[in-house]
């Protein structure tokens, strides 16, 4: 289950044109930033938007009231009213997405120049997402009753394609976030998903930035080397390694929660006595400033471990966070302030006694007052604590406290024999104790919360102007948090799963502009944990030889093998080791799945055609950086059709530049390596001994047909033996016409794959740097092999 503080907390504004364009503005209340998208919808289903709306995950949908897409398409109204029904929606008028406001805002409210962003260069063509952003900060300021601080938000742009798309169902497939077999009842599966793998991370915005980064993982190959670089030094430098995980836990947990509350400044501030809303909005101040306050402390000891790093990410969050003296000024400005004894604290009175103390005695008369009258009720109710002890004989009373009831009693049952005195009232039983209160408790608990109440107000009123400073640098409190959630995610969660790892068992990936997609004994980072003798294998695909079809019984490894490459090129793409011995890959913008997984009821869909459906959106939107996995496409509807449409889509797949690997069954469709050169043909090895399947999970080159395998585990699975007997002499005779049916004439596509074969060599020639002699020399023996026909 999710933390508190997982839970989302994007408010995300929707809007579309008649072309079916779709701006999006998502914003983040929690880390105070803003995300901007704007793509043409190219499925009529919505899948892009569905996606990003699953990734966001959003507490309220902002759209406008009435559709504008052409006939017959669903609106993004309507799609938020069919899939996202249990998110708010709230309607604003069209007026309110206007993108001329929107650009002037996001200009203003962004903490870093947008420039770098080609916003305001190309506002006109991103008037979508900026429309949306207007619609979406005037909905949060009306709501919320705050404006949000100029200057203080972290703004991106995913309309420059900086991440990997992978859609829904491929996250589903994946098992990227959850796993397939969690939401079915009954399922005791060892099996975790990758974010749980990985989720190691100490704090709630390092558990966001690896869920996020999991999600959409990164295409810039420069910010990926700058990720692994990080991870080779602390791999090799046990004590920077160690070092920053222990100076990581002095920040709070809820380090980038801080953040949004200088981020929206409240609109109505006012010296007379705060209302009880108001009272608990400043005690979440007095709390924001106490933790704030813990986090610039600690980082003198962050300066310390990074002073001598040499990795550009580590040095560059040296120079701009450690470095920065912007920070020691708010510090002192907080000392001026705040007492220096105040430290953030979980425990709910601890930290209310801290809230309540957390400006230095002297500075405002009232609010000592106050404080007398909260110690004085404190005291009191350890006092009647101590009463009831000895009075009652009741030596194990003790006295707990919540936000929600104050202070109550619990006492062990065991204690009291059902013997309770009648002057306890509202008793619980819970477990092995009771909990309870007195008349005289109750009261005290009010006068207490009313002090509290009291200091809270007083302290946000002293509080004010420090707040007001702290809001001009807010800048800095932004680049700080997200510098934290950096170096959480990659010491806590990569490097720390690498060290948990046998020495060598994960490298460092290499990444191409126009190379291969190569991992040598590449491993299923999750499934390799829970079988020990799990078995390696590689992958090679290259320009010459974009597709690969794996075949083998079932059972045999291969929705395994492919799960286990697009979850090794998702590790590598976010900057993270991979469990392979070496590994080399082009940088992949899309990752699109086609796989089985368990039907669901809710899709109201028959297999046939969420199968079609989903095979139409990867057709779509397929690019020629893209790589598709498709698992047993065709095999749910009648055998000739299912045959037509794998062999068409194969066909339509290799007339791009895109890498495909396609896992089957239908063993005739291995005749595509006939016709096409860049088709490969791999098969999972089984031994086959004595009617008995013996699985050995190694991939091998070229087809292998093993003789009636579904009926060898059919049986295995208890069908009677007069039904295996019959399908037996029934496969016989439909395998007979099928063979005839599909052959191909090899002699007829002889001269071509000699032709493509020495094309690929000139290729490889000229990008090989070889001198100009072995140049030569290769040459030479391409001609001979091609005069002797053996390419
Ligand atoms: N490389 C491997 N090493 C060890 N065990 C493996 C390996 N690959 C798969 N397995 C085991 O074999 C089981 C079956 O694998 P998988 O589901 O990938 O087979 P399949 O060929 O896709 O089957 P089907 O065609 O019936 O869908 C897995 O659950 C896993 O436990």
């Amino acid at each position: 289950m999710e933390d508190e503080g997982e839970r989302s907390s994007f408010v995300v504004g929707l809007i579309e044109n008649r072309a079916q364009e779709v701006g999006v503005a998502a914003f983040d209340l929690r880390s105070a930033s803003l995300h901007l998208s704007q793509y043409i919808e190219t499925s009529s289903s919505y899948q892009n938007t569905k996606t990003l709306l699953n990734f966001y995950d959003p507490i309220v949908i902002i759209v406008p009231p009435y559709k504008l897409a052409s006939d017959g398409m669903v609106g993004v109204s309507e799609l938020v009213d069919k899939f996202f029904s249990s998110v708010r929606k709230a309607i604003m008028a069209r007026g309110c997405f206007d993108d001329t406001k929107g650009a002037v805002l996001t200009k203003n409210l962004a903490a870093k120049d947008l420039s770098v962003l080609g916003l305001d260069t190309y506002y006109k063509q991103y008037y979508l997402c900026l429309a949306a952003a207007a619609a979406t900060i005037k909905w949060i300021e009306a709501e919320k009753g705050v404006i949000v601080t100029n200057h203080s938000l972290s703004v991106t742009f995913n309309g420059s394609l900086n991440h990997v798309n992978i859609d829904a169902t491929s996250v589903q497939n994946l098992e990227i976030i959850d796993t397939l077999h969690s939401n079915l009842l009954g399922t005791n599966s060892k099996k975790k998903s990758l974010f749980h793998m990985l989720k190691t991370t100490k704090t709630i915005g390092g558990t966001r930035l690896l869920r996020a980064n999991l999600l959409q993982p990164l295409k810039d190959i420069e910010t990926i080397e700058g990720r692994l670089d990080c991870l080779d030094e602390l791999m090799s430098n046990e004590q920077l390694f160690f070092g920053l995980s222990q100076v990581l836990r002095k920040f709070p947990k809820e380090t980038d929660r801080v953040l949004c509350h200088f981020c929206f400044k409240p609109r109505k501030v006012s010296n007379e006595v705060l209302s009880d809303d108001h009272s608990k909005k400043s005690q979440v101040l007095v709390a924001s400033i106490i933790l704030l306050k813990t986090a610039l402390d600690a980082l003198p000891l962050l300066s310390k471990v990074l002073k001598d790093a040499r990795s550009f990410l580590l040095r560059n969050i040296y120079r701009s966070v450690c470095e920065s003296e912007k920070y020691g000024s708010i510090r002192k400005r907080i000392g001026e302030v705040i007492d220096e004894d105040v430290l953030h604290a979980r425990a709910p009175f601890v930290a209310r006694t801290q809230q309540c103390f957390a400006i230095k005695a002297g500075i405002d008369g009232f609010l000592d007052v106050a404080r007398r009258s909260f110690c004085d009720t404190s005291e009191a109710i350890h006092n009647l604590a101590n009463k009831y002890r000895e009075e009652l004989k009741l030596p194990n009373l003790k006295l707990p406290f919540n936000n929600r009831q104050g202070f109550y009693i619990r006492i062990p049952h065991k204690d009291v024999q059902g013997k309770l005195p009648s002057k306890f009232i509202q008793v619980v039983k819970h477990g092995n104790n009771i909990h309870c209160s007195t008349l005289e408790l109750a009261s005290l608990n009010v006068r207490n919360k009313s002090a509290a109440g009291e200091c809270y107000a007083r302290t946000a009123i002293c509080l004010e102007a420090l707040m007001d400073a702290i809001r001009e640098d807010v800048g800095m409190l932004t680049l700080l948090a997200e510098a934290l959630c950096m170096l959480d995610m990659i010491v806590n969660s990569f490097a720390h799963m690498i060290s948990t790892k046998p020495v060598d068992s994960y490298t460092r990936p290499k990444f191409t502009s126009d190379g291969p997609l190569a991992i040598d004994a590449g491993r299923h980072p999750i499934l390799e944990s829970i079988h020990n003798d799990f078995v390696a294998n590689n992958v090679f695909l290259s320009e010459a030889s974009n597709m690969v079809i794996v075949t083998g019984p079932n059972m045999s490894g291969k929705s395994t093998y492919l799960q286990q490459v697009c979850l090794t090129v998702i590790l590598a793409q976010i900057g993270c080791y991979v469990p392979a011995r070496f590994t080399t890959l082009r940088v992949v913008d899309l990752i699109f799945t086609r796989m089985n997984a368990p039907d669901s009821i809710e899709s109201n869909s028959s297999t046939f055609m969420t199968e079609m459906r989903e095979t139409a959106f990867i057709m779509q939107n397929i690019s020629s950086r893209s790589l598709i996995i498709m698992d047993e496409l065709g095999r749910a509807t009648s055998s000739s059709d299912g045959f037509a449409i794998a062999w068409s889509c194969c066909e339509h797949l290799l007339s791009l530049k895109a890498y495909t690997i396609f896992a089957t069954h239908m063993e005739n469709l291995v005749e595509l390596a006939t016709i096409y050169p860049n088709v490969k043909i791999l098969h999972f090895y089984v031994d086959v001994q004595n009617n008995h399947l013996d699985f050995k999970f190694q991939l091998k080159d070229g087809p292998r047909h093993v003789p009636h395998y579904g009926l060898l585990l059919a049986e295995v699975a208890g069908l009677p033996s007069s039904v295996i007997t019959a399908a037996r002499s029934i496969t016989a005779r439909i395998t007979e016409k099928e063979v005839k049916r599909t052959q191909v004439n090899r002699a007829q596509y002889q001269p071509m794959h000699i032709i493509y074969g020495v094309a690929q060599r000139l290729i490889c020639l000229k990008h090989s740097s070889q001198k100009e002699d072995s140049i030569r020399l290769a040459l030479q023996n391409l001609q001979e092999s091609f005069a002797e026909g053996k390419i």
